[in-house]
């Protein structure tokens, strides 16, 4: 359907145009193999699954992930293989390892996309930046994407809660003229509440801007530096991480999300009407140069570039857990975990 946002009229997808039974019946005859059983794996496969679709499981054998996959259901044999074989025996391939994994599992992924199949990704990732990943999908084949707009862990949770995340979705080489059901189909199926349509080009870059920037990256940055300037000042942990924090995940951004920002600027004190209206465009032109230095490096493939090669050392994970329990350490964070534990639902 067509909707306005803003000034600009978009094309969204939605349940009631694209019904569940309607995926079902385009899908019927499609082994679904997700591939990798991270963080998206699990919300896609499970979704999928519990939606009626004919889903298996690949993933290392060995592995703590293919344990959890055992946990969750999945049945050595029947519905959970090891990647090759479930790549042999899918039609399509939901490639959800993480980007730099897809890169060493790509020669095997390839030799098993026989004509016909359908390739999927849930970021513009590896096709995009295919200079440095070598995954160039041969034509034969469709090459399609859905992604979550959302962690893997809220997919699946909104899903069993009867609600849906948003997800994009993009067609980047239609060999069997049904790479456009094939997609919206899995889009309905992996459980999105809408899906709009963009490129693998614009998913990526986009992706890769809001996570290091205002979604994680910008944010966290933000928070330490309040934090730090009411540490400095005389203020005590859990002020400095109410105000910071607390407030801003439990009071404010359920409201924001239910009404809006403009909406909460009507609705709070006119005290901090006024500050709040006074201060938010220094805070956008301070940080405006920055975000344009993050979107330029995203575009450079600089980003790309750096995510693979600490991705792919063998020793990436213990590099990344020191770098990890450094934010997991920080007073701030210690502080949140006792902040949480004192909420009244949590005891
Ligand atoms: N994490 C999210 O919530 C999220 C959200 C939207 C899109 N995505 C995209 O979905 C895809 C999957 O992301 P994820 O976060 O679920 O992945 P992940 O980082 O959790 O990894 C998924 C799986 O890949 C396996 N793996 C890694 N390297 C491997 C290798 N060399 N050989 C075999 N297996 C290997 C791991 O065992 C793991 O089970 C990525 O393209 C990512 O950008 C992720
Ligand atoms: C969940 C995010 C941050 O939206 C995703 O893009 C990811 O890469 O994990
Ligand atoms: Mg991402
Ligand atoms: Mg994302």
């Amino acid at each position: 359907m067509k909707l306005k946002f803003g000034t600009v009229e978009e094309d969204v997808v939605t349940r009631e145009e694209f019904p569940l039974e309607k995926a079902r019946e385009v899908l019927k005859d499609e082994v679904i193999a997700v591939l990798g059983y991270g963080v998206q794996g699990p919300g896609q496969a499970l979704n999928l699954k519990d939606n009626g679709f004919n889903v298996i499981v690949g993933q290392r054998k060995n592995s703590k992930t293919w344990d959890k996959a055992v946990a969750d259901g999945w049945v050595p044999g029947e519905t959970l293989f090891e990647l090759e074989e479930a790549c042999e025996k899918g039609t399509i391939l939901q490639f959800l390892l993480s980007d730099a994994g897809q890169i060493a599992l790509w020669p095997t992924v390839k030799k098993h996309l026989s004509p016909g199949k359908a390739l999927y990704f849930s970021h513009g990732f590896g096709v995009t930046y295919n200079d440095q990943t070598g995954i160039v999908p041969p034509e034969d084949v469709d090459v399609i994407l859905v992604a979550p707009k959302g962690s893997g862990t809220s997919l699946r949770r909104m899903f069993v809660e009867g609600r849906g995340l948003n997800s994009s979705f993009a067609i980047y080489q239609d060999a069997t003229g049904k790479a456009r059901e094939r997609v919206i189909a899995l889009g309905i199926g992996v459980g999105s509440g809408y899906l709009f349509e963009t490129d693998f080009y614009r998913e990526v870059t986009s992706d890769l801007t809001g996570e290091r920037g205002t979604l994680m990256g910008a944010i966290q940055g933000i928070f330490a530096a309040q934090y730090e300037v009411l540490r400095e000042n005389g203020h005590s942990p859990s002020e400095a991480f109410n105000e910071t924090v607390e407030e801003l995940t439990q009071s404010l951004m359920p409201l924001v999300a239910e009404n809006g920002m403009d909406w909460m600027y009507a609705n709070c004190s006119t005290t901090a009407q006024r500050g709040a209206l006074d201060w938010w465009k220094p805070f956008r032109d301070a940080s405006k140069p920055v975000f344009e230095q993050l979107y330029k490096s995203v575009k450079d493939g600089k980003e790309a570039a750096k995510s693979i090669e600490s991705n792919s050392k063998a020793d990436y994970r213990e590099k990344l857990e020191e770098e990890l329990s450094e934010l997991r350490d920080s007073e701030m964070w210690k502080a949140g975990a006792t902040v949480r534990k004192l909420r009244p639902e949590n005891n």
